[in-house]
């Protein structure tokens, strides 16, 4: 038989088929229909022997997007989207960058394991509404995969959870990240779902523009990293997966940096705790219990956010039989409740950190900055609430040598030497080198930046010599201390109250 003939014999099979078919839909009792419908299927997966599974965008009410296919549709744009003929273009959503999804009715073929499936992105009208109906008719999208029934196990168990799991974490990458923060003395209206409020992260930041010792910068990292990868770990050893950071040091020395290059690197979101605008320990409850995960939770200032620098017991008070320290520090600090209005107490933040927040699982840092380590109650920073304490310090010769790649785009320089001693003298900190080596006209060249940084570099070395050598420091501390000023400035309403008045002993005396 010719080939044109065979053709023709299939196309008129086919067409009397079709005919014979919506015959019988039009005049045959329901039950008959049924009957051939199911045979006619069976027949036709006998000789069809590939599996298709459909991830539609909207299920039921059409109002939340399924999560399995924004999964499906992230996995296909970044696995198949060099192999697909057809894409479609879509601004991210940082509209930086675009990105590439397969077109509507295109074709791809996915690799698992040497086993071949197919994906075809798909759409159909919806059906048709009811004049009453508030939504016009939309298109409904879907993608469908089909596969040979032999791998139907290996495809429904281990694919589809591949595919699954590597599609969030594609979204969780792309997604644009956020800054939240509570905004102080906020009235949250009932109707308001979150108590946060959010702006897009956008910190420039990363450990590679961070001043600080190579080794200790490595050691970071791989410690983020290692956590963040670590979710298998934490599971196994039955701990909530999350770690806590407690960053310390003077003033300017990289630790606000330090928390954006944190996120950075893990496209964490960063959750800013103001929590001088926490209304109670319900609240700050309630306020963490929203984070999401892969966040970091910052607190900074810890020592002025609360009275967390008292003494654990002071004279006087005494344990009942069923108080430990906690309730003591906690009964005290409400007692003592500031003018910021918050009666955040310490047992409440150190119960969350235990109780709550194991509670919430999830991918999480916490992360406290002080510039007063020593005034912290050690039950606060101890291990397994504050995992990992990092000192934040003075710039040294190797923090200046990356300021100087930052700013001036320099790796060498005849004044290095000079600046390599003085730094090795002087107590400055990154802030103020980088201030320096700002170009302070358009005429500023990199020797001109140098040399200023130079002259600062004396001015402070005179200073400190100065210091050294003039008690009057130590006297001014020692009466402040005696006479409470620092406690009653610490006291009054405001951002920072402790801090300020510890800012100005250590600065401008
Ligand atoms: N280690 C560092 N590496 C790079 N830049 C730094 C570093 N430390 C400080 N800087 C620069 O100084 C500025 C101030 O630093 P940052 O706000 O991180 O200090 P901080 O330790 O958080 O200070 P504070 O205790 O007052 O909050 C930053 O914008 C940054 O440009
Ligand atoms: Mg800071």
């Amino acid at each position: 038989m010719k080939m044109s003939e065979m053709w023709t014999t299939m196309g008129s099979t086919l067409a009397s088929f079709m005919f014979l078919w919506t015959i019988m839909r039009q005049y045959c009792p329901y039950g008959v229909q049924r009957f051939f419908e199911k045979y006619t299927h069976r027949i036709t997966s006998y000789f069809y022997p590939y599996v298709r599974i459909s991830f539609h965008e909207y299920m039921g009410d059409r109002l939340k997007r399924s999560e399995a296919y924004a999964a499906v549709e992230a996995y296909l744009s970044a696995n198949t989207s060099k192999s697909a003929k057809r894409l479609k273009a879509e601004m991210g959503k940082d509209s930086s960058n675009l990105v590439l999804t397969m077109d509507e009715y295109e074709r791809v073929t996915d690799d698992y394991e040497g086993i071949k499936v197919w994906w075809v992105s798909s759409k159909v009208m919806s059906a048709t509404r009811s004049p009453m109906s508030y939504y016009p008719e939309q298109e409904k999208r879907f993608y469908k995969l089909t596969f040979h029934n032999k791998y139907r196990d290996m495809i429904t168990e281990s694919y589809l959870e591949h595919v699954m799991r590597e599609g969030k974490e594609i979204r969780l990458r792309n997604r644009q990240r956020k800054l939240y923060t509570n905004s102080p003395g906020y009235k949250w209206p009932s109707y308001k779902q979150t108590m946060w409020s959010h702006i897009v992260f956008e910190h420039p930041a990363t450990f590679d523009t961070m001043a600080m010792e190579p080794e200790k910068k490595r050691e970071i990292i791989e410690d983020l990293v290692t956590f963040s990868k670590s979710k298998d770990f934490y599971a196994r050893i039955g701990k909530a997966w999350k770690r806590g950071y407690l960053l310390y040091g003077p003033p300017g020395t990289g630790k606000s940096t330090m928390i954006a290059a944190m996120a950075n690197l893990l496209a964490y979101d960063v959750y800013d705790l103001e929590l001088t605008a926490v209304k109670d320990n319900t609240e700050l409850r309630k306020l963490l219990i929203e984070t999401t995960s892969k966040s970091i939770i910052v607190i900074e200032d810890i020592d002025c956010s609360l009275d967390l620098t008292g003494q654990r017991k002071k004279k006087g008070d005494k344990l009942s039989d069923d108080e430990n320290e906690k309730d003591v520090v906690g009964r005290k600090e409400v007692k003592e409740e500031g003018g910021s209005g918050s009666k955040v107490t310490l047992s409440g933040l150190l119960n969350f950190i235990d109780g709550i927040w194991s509670a919430c699982g999830g991918e999480r840092l916490i992360v406290f900055t002080t510039n007063y380590v020593e005034k912290l109650d050690p039950a606060l920073i101890r291990r397994g609430r504050m995992d990992k304490h990092i000192q934040l310090s003075y710039c040294t010769f190797d923090g200046f040598k990356v300021l100087a790649n930052n700013y001036l785009k320099l790796e060498t320089h005849p004044l290095f030497d000079t600046i390599k001693r003085l730094v090795g003298e002087v107590k400055i900190t990154p802030a103020d080198v980088a201030e320096n080596l700002m170009p302070k006209s358009p005429l500023d060249d990199p020797h001109k930046c140098l040399s200023n940084l130079i002259e600062a570099l004396e001015e402070a070395s005179k200073t400190q010599e100065l210091r050294q050598s003039s008690p009057i420091k130590e006297e001014h501390e020692e009466i402040l201390q005696q006479n409470g000023t620092i406690k009653e400035n610490g006291d009054l309403p405001g951002d920072k109250p402790i801090h300020q008045c510890q800012r100005w002993l250590v600065n401008d005396t």
